[in-house]
């Protein structure tokens, strides 16, 4: 008889495969055209970047390859401490520390820089990592606000200095946790008129945290990210810098002042209690930095802005499709106005459908499901690379369009690459 535990592990997963929301892992042919991960810019298979990066390894052909112990104890380096100078000086911050991981450095963060009492705000769609953190967190009050919404970040705020005297006073910190580009929706936060409300209402005591994860590469003056295209980093109290999506590499960089470093030395947890990052991951990330600050990925950035302009104009020739003829409902909604960024969200009932039939055509396309977004905004979320063609954009078109018109004529999906391949 299997233990009790395993009983009810099987009754959770028995009740997530009848909601549709079981989670399996997945793995696509090496010939799929990628239209889905965050390797915006292409770097995960760059020529240039692996010579580079085995160049590097080259040269310190003495180097312990693992960090062999915490940061605090045998994992630290003279190569990591310069890596966060060189990572600080590029995004202009006064510090930087290396997390294993965005999940960590967030998580981390939040969970251990609100002193007691302190309240955070949080916009609704912050990453899980900042709401890890904010749950451990020794917060008296953590308060969302709609998504983007500068007015209801002022509600949340104002009610909370009508509310809270200690807050009025100036006695009680305020943490506004935000991302400046969002990865469900690939759109930017209003930044600038954040910053100004915070300042204006909070003075010194409203802190904002700006998690970058998916900006760092893709915005700002050689990637430098979206706090430093707006030239807001003298504003802001701490940003994340991931370094997994477009620099193609692991870890995760909070900038900050040089308190707010040793602080997060002596307490995130996530940094103490763990192994540091092995040689061979931080000589990816000072790679990818390097030759970001010398401009080599600059002709990957403009590129990426091309393709998203064409993908936009080839989506809309969708428009007379997206609607079903039997119901007269919407079978896909094109965004309205060019997105901002490389992630394209295709809003629709049924996206599991969509993402079948153009991953039966080859294509690297997922549906997004809530929980991961709200109930009634599951989409197919499509996501541009560098190195995507017009070519691969013209048949990822031709496959969405050929499945609307397969709803439209209230054909089942037959599936099968087969059939896909008679269609295109
Ligand atoms: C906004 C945001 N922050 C943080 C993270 C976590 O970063 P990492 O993948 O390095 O753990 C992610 C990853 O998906 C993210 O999207």
């Amino acid at each position: 008889m299997a233990p009790p535990i395993e009983n009810k592990m099987r009754a959770l997963l028995d009740r997530r495969k009848s909601l549709s929301s079981f989670r399996t892992l997945t793995t696509f042919p090496p010939s799929s055209i990628d239209f889905s991960s965050n390797d915006f810019l292409s770097l995960s298979t760059s020529p240039l970047l692996r010579s580079a990066y085995l160049q590097e390894l080259h040269n310190y052909p003495n180097f312990r390859l693992g960090s062999t112990g915490s940061r605090l104890l045998d994992g630290n380096s003279t190569y990591a401490e310069d890596l966060e100078k060189e990572i600080a000086n590029f995004h202009n911050a006064e510090s930087a520390l290396l997390f294993n991981s965005g999940f960590d450095a967030n998580s981390g963060f939040f969970a251990c820089a609100p002193q007691p009492g302190d309240i955070i705000i949080y916009d609704e769609f912050v990453h899980a990592s900042a709401r890890e953190g904010i749950k451990l967190s020794r917060c008296s009050k953590n308060l969302p606000f709609r998504h983007n919404s500068v007015e209801d970040l002022k509600r949340v705020i104002l009610e909370l200095k009508r509310d809270d005297r200690e807050v009025r006073d100036g006695k009680r910190s305020v943490l506004i946790a935000v991302e400046s580009l969002y990865s469900m929706d690939g759109d930017l936060a209003p930044l600038e008129e954040i910053v100004n409300l915070v300042e204006r209402e909070l003075g010194r005591n409203g802190l904002l945290v700006v998690d970058e994860a998916h900006s760092t590469g893709i915005y700002g003056d050689h990637g430098r990210g979206v706090v430093c295209a707006l030239g807001l980093e003298k504003r802001i109290f701490a940003r994340l810098h991931t370094c997994g999506k477009a620099l193609a590499c692991n870890g995760a960089a909070i900038l900050g002042s040089s308190l707010v470093r040793e602080y997060l030395i002596n307490y995130a947890r996530p940094l103490i209690y763990t192994t540091a990052m092995s040689f061979p991951s931080l000589a990816a990330i000072k790679v990818v930095y390097s030759l970001m600050r010398e401009g080599r990925t600059e002709a990957l950035r403009f590129r990426l802005n091309e393709l998203i302009e064409y993908m936009y104009t080839q989506l809309k020739t969708l428009e007379p499709y997206t609607e079903d003829l039997t119901t007269s409902t919407s079978l896909l909604q094109i965004p309205p106005e060019m997105p901002s960024s490389p992630i394209f969200s295709i809003l629709m009932p049924d996206p599991r459908s969509l993402a079948r039939h153009c991953q039966a055509a080859d294509f690297v396309v997922r549906p997004i499901m809530p929980p991961t977004v709200p109930e009634g905004t599951q989409r197919v979320r499509v996501c541009l690379h560098a190195g995507n063609t017009h070519e691969d954009i013209e048949r990822l078109v031709a496959a969405i369009k050929d499945w609307s018109l397969l709803q439209r004529r209230g054909v089942k999906e037959r599936g099968g690459e087969e059939f896909v391949k008679a269609v295109l």
